[in-house]
């Protein structure tokens, strides 16, 4: 493979997409060579940012340019499925962020076109390549606990930020809150629990703390149970203050409690501690790199260039992209209705 550095483009250059143009700076073997974003102000602030790489106010022209490898897309959920087809059409491997689409069809949709173009197309569930979430995965594939039984992944955090034009509390672009951050912990619990095979049925409930926007789900909290006989919790509040995460996993043997807290999710002076019991003693488990979602983001970037490069596996293919909003919508059915609801009616 060529040593020549993954000539990226950027869609979006919003709150987070401006994190990811960073990120692709910062990684050895990438070049952030184009950006697309849709504002006069936010066109502006990719030109005077980034004076090498050329900006434009459509999409459209970014994804026609012959000497891009990479798209990496990070604008409103709702025009995820729109920009990544014509990526993916246009012949370029992608990052799309999460969630990776805001229906089933939309997500089958992009891996049809994926397949058919031979494409590479990672989801930006950034969380597994974290020094701490990671570690945990790790000593669980060792056996630190045993057979994994319950895994608790739980965030209590302040509001969402509004985004551009609103569109996070815009219940049509935002397609529901819990495909804008509970999904991360469904990514994670189920990779915990791997070992205990697919999911079958998840119970969700959720409240709102605005009469008039019961749609718009502060609180939110989900069981779902395992083929295997174990089962995970996952729990947001976005009624709180701060942003502060917390894993427990538990096993036939042994336990994992990972916590990680900051001032905001985008913080790179966060305080975190992995502790275990592996049956005998309890442990801190050192951590060898910092970890936060904006450490992740640039890990992730070097493994899609690795990937690109090597043929190293993605973190986050879009067959796990797709799990993930499966399940999203599953809770989001069993949040309606108020009854137990059978997984495989989403994830066939
Ligand atoms: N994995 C993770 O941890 C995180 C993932 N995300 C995900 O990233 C995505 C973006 O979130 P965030 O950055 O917070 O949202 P923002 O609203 O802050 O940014 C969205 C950006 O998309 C731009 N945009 C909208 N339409 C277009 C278009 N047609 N062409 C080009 N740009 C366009 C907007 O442009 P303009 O500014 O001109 O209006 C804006 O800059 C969401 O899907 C979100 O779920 C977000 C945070 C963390
Ligand atoms: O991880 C995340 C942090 O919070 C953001 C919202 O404020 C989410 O979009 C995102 O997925």
């Amino acid at each position: 493979m060529s040593d020549r550095p993954v000539r990226f483009g950027l869609i979006g250059f919003g709150a987070w997409g401006q994190h990811h143009a960073n990120a692709i700076t910062v990684t050895d073997g990438a070049e952030l060579v184009a950006i697309a974003a849709r504002s006069d102000t936010s066109v502006a602030a990719a030109k005077e940012k980034y004076p090498d790489a050329a900006v434009y106010n459509d999409y459209r022209e970014l994804v026609a340019r012959e000497d891009i490898d990479f798209v990496d897309v990070v604008v409103p959920s709702h025009l995820h499925h729109a920009v990544a087809t014509a990526v993916l059409q246009a012949g370029k491997h992608l990052l799309l962020e999460k969630p990776m689409g805001v229906s089933m069809d939309e997500c089958d949709d992009m891996i049809r076109i994926a397949n058919q173009q031979k494409r590479l197309f990672a989801v930006g569930h950034e969380l597994r390549l974290s020094s701490m979430w990671g570690k945990a995965k790790e000593l669980i594939d060792e056996g630190f606990i045993g057979d994994p039984l319950y895994a608790l992944v739980e965030l209590s955090r302040n509001p969402y930020r509004q985004g551009a034009d609103g569109w996070r509390y815009d219940i049509d672009r935002v397609g529901s809150w819990i495909l804008e951050e509970p999904i991360h912990f469904f990514d994670l619990a189920r990779w915990y629990l791997e070992r205990s095979g697919q999911p079958e049925r998840i119970y969700a409930t959720a409240n709102s703390r605005q009469p008039g926007r019961p749609e718009l789900q502060d609180n939110f909290s989900a069981i779902m149970h395992f083929s295997g006989g174990s089962y995970a919790v996952v729990s947001q509040t976005l009624a709180a203050f701060e942003h502060h995460q917390t894993a427990k996993i538990t096993g036939t043997k042994g336990a994992l409690w990972a916590s990680w807290s900051g001032a905001q999710d985008r913080t790179r002076h966060p305080t975190f501690s992995l502790r275990g019991f592996d049956g005998n003693e309890v442990v801190t488990i050192p951590i060898d790199k910092p970890t936060g979602e904006l450490f992740e983001l640039e890990d992730q970037v070097a493994r899609v260039v690795q990937a690109h490069r090597s043929g190293v596996p993605l973190h986050c293919t879009a067959e796990d992209g797709r799990w993930s909003v499966a399940m999203c919508l599953a809770a989001e059915a069993s949040v309606r209705s108020g009854n137990i609801v059978s997984i495989g009616d989403y994830i066939s």
